[in-house]
């Protein structure tokens, strides 16, 4: 099997592409970053160091990586059988018409053997973003083609992998939780399953992307800016302050009890994977910064996101929000020179003031209680964070 995945970074080659080259795809990382790209093809190979109970380091080798905007990816686009994706949802639209390019010259010589295309991106339905910004660019007379022979299988992806501390002796390692989880909708590929081991199918997505997302990236996106205001810098740091972990648990459960009525959780079950991933923030062989976990905040201020989804579920179901209402507000008091979103997000509260700045993040609308409700905390928590 011919497989390229595009982003070369944490996740990339913690975890998809790790299981890519363990199953013994031919592999081709696709990166923006000529330098990755470099180092990637001189050694072909990189250490993944696990992490946990027991620690292990996992040699992957045979691979090789193009640089994401040359002709070489478009020449593995023609004849790959499995497209994966780690990029950061913001990357999609990008790297759509390089997809759309390659697949019209596929489609041409004609190459119509079974290809999908796998979006592994913390987003809910990714690679069905990524298939409309890949019609948006392939002219019409080719979309017949591509939907007869691409599957776009969307994923949930789930392994906590920080930024690997710089090694100057090997910048390809990565570390990374012994935790993980793939799960693809089985019912969206086109010819047969590719045999990847460690990628699960479901014919029920939309809840596990719910149930991770909505649990996982909602305790740790809370852990983040309130650890930011309490000044910590890393998650571990974070959830160890027992008021935090108070909240953040409060948070997962609030949103847990919409994913519960939603589709049908067992209530017990869910419960110990809240406690499970506490566990895993407080997982004392990773270094994870509060910078990571809470880039690109406007991002995650959307109304499809951690925070404002699972609010929206609580109203719906007439459930208690105080805790996720709180996560917001600490998300408007997220400050961070080096984070465009942080500083355009401030710059929003600055110059229309915090409500203004809420609405348009998160689509909540002004007159609205749980508005209200979020800049009365905000105020509250940016006067605790000046004084
Ligand atoms: N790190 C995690 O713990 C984790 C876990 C689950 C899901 N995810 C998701 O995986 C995705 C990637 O996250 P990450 O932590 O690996 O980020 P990262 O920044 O480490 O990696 C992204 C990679 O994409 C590359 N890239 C950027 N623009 C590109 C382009 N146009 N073409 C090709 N490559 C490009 C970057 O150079 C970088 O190497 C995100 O959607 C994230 O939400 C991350
Ligand atoms: O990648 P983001 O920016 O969407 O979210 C930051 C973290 O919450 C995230 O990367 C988690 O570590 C990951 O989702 C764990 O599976």
């Amino acid at each position: 099997m011919k497989a390229l995945h595009f982003g070369a970074g944490n996740i990339g080659r913690g975890f998809i592409g790790k299981l890519l080259a363990e199953s013994g795809a031919e592999l081709a990382f696709a990166d923006a970053n000529h330098q990755l790209v470099d180092q990637l093809n001189h050694a072909q190979q990189y250490r993944v160091h696990v992490v946990g109970a027991q620690h292990q380091i996992d040699v992957i080798n045979r691979i090789v990586a193009v640089d994401a905007n040359s002709e070489a990816v478009i020449d593995q686009i023609r004849h790959a059988d499995l497209i994966t994706t780690a990029v950061g949802p913001q990357v999609l639209e990008k790297i759509a018409s390089t997809l759309a390019r390659g697949l019209q010259l596929r489609f041409d010589e004609p190459n119509l053997a079974p290809l999908n295309i796998i979006a592994c991106e913390n987003m809910v339905r990714g690679t069905a973003h990524l298939k409309a910004a890949v019609l948006a660019c392939l002219p019409e007379q080719y979309h017949g083609r591509l939907e007869q022979c691409v599957g776009f299988v969307d994923s949930a992806v789930d392994r906590i992998v920080p930024p690997a501390a710089a090694n100057d002796a090997d910048p390809l390692e990565v570390t990374v939780e012994s935790f993980s989880e793939w799960i693809v909708d089985k019912d969206q590929f086109r010819g047969p399953i590719p045999q990847v081991a460690g990628m699960e199918l479901t014919d029920n997505l939309i809840a596990f992307v719910e149930r991770k997302l909505f649990t996982l990236n909602t305790g740790h996106i809370v852990t983040a800016y309130l650890g930011n205001l309490a000044g910590y810098q890393t998650i571990r740091e974070a959830i160890a302050d027992p008021q935090i972990r108070q909240t953040v648990k409060r948070a997962m459960e609030q949103s847990g009890e919409v994913l519960v009525r939603r589709y049908g959780f067992d209530r017990q079950l869910h419960g110990a994977y809240i406690e499970k991933i506490l566990g895993r923030f407080a997982n004392p062989y990773l270094v994870d910064e509060i910078e990571r976990v809470g880039r690109q905040p406007l991002r995650k201020l959307g109304p499809a996101d951690r925070l404002v989804k699972p609010l929206l579920g609580t109203l719906e179901y007439g459930l208690p929000n105080d805790a996720l209402l709180e996560g917001i507000a600490a998300a408007l008091c997220y400050r961070n020179a080096a984070d465009p979103q942080a500083l355009e997000l401030q710059g929003w509260i600055a110059e229309f003031g915090v409500l203004d700045a809420l609405c348009r993040a998160t689509g909540l609308a002004a007159d609205s209680a749980e508005a209200a409700r979020i800049v009365q905390r905000y105020q509250a928590l940016s006067g605790q964070a000046l004084s």
